[in-house]
């Protein structure tokens, strides 16, 4: 890594920090130095970039018009996401870290999903005057950790005020020279492949969200809790499942039967998962104990995990680190407890649970969760 294009290092702070939240439960300390509103928008941006090492991709990074990334395939994939002050994370549950971190994964995530190789994030940053300097400063090396896993780095961003945080990021990505693997080229027959976690942000939200519970038992369920605050995608799997010949392939953010769902849309396609198949893991179920919950229903359509879900040949060979979870069929096979199959609705295509409809939910939507 390289500083190249960086603009001029001056800032008050030099600690790396990560103020992560670990599995203390607390948000970690942004201290009390200068406010955004105190050091201006040039300063915010010096703060913010000197934190950013320049990676190879990146032939010209933060302090020009625009930067200028390498792209040795030819083509680029690119994709977007925002993350919203009260939506995505909330500041009294996730430290400035683990929201970096967070921020970037969601990007990255999506760029491995395309079975591509992540190159470099743009950052658009908006923030209250009153927000410590050395949140974003946080926010940056979270942002640089989050990015060094898969060999990527930020080439460039942007900041602006607003009432409340709200991130903008854009991921870039290299193919190498392998098709995108897309949402529409399931086939009846595929099998249907888990890579990485599911259910764990959803148990760690819901305990987060029941307010009354009190810090010890948020302790004692710390790993589904740092869930919440940060995903660990499978990102090398994304690579490894497009070269294992997957036909189609997504990232679970809002669900798994969400996320399947638009797969079996876009191919015209069924997906049975096998519920058997699924694993609901021993700090899933303890949380869900605590709560009365459902642990199965928080892995069948919780998001923010960002696993990724694959469909291949049954002759495909499976790299290690994935599990087969289910199938593509051309047409339901089963008869539901009303004597009607699920396609008798002429959906033509959708997601089951044990070959029928599951009740419970797909996922998240932005406009109809109640929260
Ligand atoms: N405002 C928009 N303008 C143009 N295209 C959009 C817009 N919002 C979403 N899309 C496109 O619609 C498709 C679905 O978007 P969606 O955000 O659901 O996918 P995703 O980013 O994979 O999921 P998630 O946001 O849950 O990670 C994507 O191809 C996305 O680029
Ligand atoms: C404070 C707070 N409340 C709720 C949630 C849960 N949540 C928000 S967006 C989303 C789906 C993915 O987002 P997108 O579709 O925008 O990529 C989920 C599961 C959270 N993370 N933080
Ligand atoms: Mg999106």
């Amino acid at each position: 890594m390289s500083t190249r294009g960086q603009p001029d290092t001056e800032s008050t702070d030099d600690t790396t920090d990560p103020g992560s939240t670990g599995s203390t439960g607390s948000t970690g300390s942004t201290g009390s130095g200068p406010t955004v509103a105190e050091t201006g928008e040039f300063g915010l941006i010096r703060a913010i970039t000197r934190r950013l090492p320049v990676g190879a991709d990146v032939l010209l990074g933060p302090g020009d018009d625009a930067a200028v990334v390498a792209a040795p395939d030819g083509r680029v994939v690119v994709t977007t996401d925002l993350l919203v002050e009260g939506r995505h994370f909330r500041r009294d549950w996730s430290s400035a870290y683990d929201t970096g971190r967070k921020a970037a994964a969601q990007n990255l995530a999506d760029v491995a999903a395309m079975g591509a190789r992540p190159t470099a994030l743009v950052v658009g940053f908006a923030a209250p005057g009153e927000l410590p300097v050395a949140w974003a400063e946080q926010l940056a090396d979270g942002l640089r950790d989050e990015c060094a896993l898969v060999g990527a780095s930020v080439a460039g961003g942007d900041v602006s005020s607003a009432a409340g945080i709200v991130l903008g990021i854009t991921a870039l990505g290299d193919l190498a020279g392998r098709a995108p693997i897309r949402r529409d080229g399931a086939r009846p027959g595929d099998r249907v492949v888990l890579a990485g976690r599911i259910g764990w942000a959803e148990a760690g939200l819901a305990l987060l969200r029941a307010a009354e519970l009190p810090p010890e038992i948020l302790r004692a369920h710390a790993e589904v809790v740092d869930a919440h605050r940060r995903p660990h995608p499978p990102y090398a799997l994304g690579p490894l499942l497009a070269a294992a010949g997957a036909h189609a392939m997504c990232d679970v953010s809002d669900g798994l039967l969400a996320d399947l769902g638009h797969v079996a849309a876009a191919s015209a396609v069924w997906i049975d998962i096998d519920p058997t198949a699924l694993p609901v893991p021993g700090p899933i179920r303890d949380a869900a104990a605590v709560l009365g919950a459902d642990p199965l229903t928080w892995v069948l359509t919780g998001g923010d995990d960002h696993a990724l879900v694959a469909c291949l040949a049954p002759t495909a060979l499976l790299p290690a680190g994935c599990v087969v979870i289910g199938r593509v069929l051309a047409a339901p096979t089963h008869v539901g407890p009303d004597g009607t199959r699920p396609d008798d609705r002429g959906a033509g295509h959708g997601v089951l649970v044990g070959g029928l409809d599951y009740r419970r939910g797909t996922g998240w939507d932005h406009f109809r969760q109640v929260t």
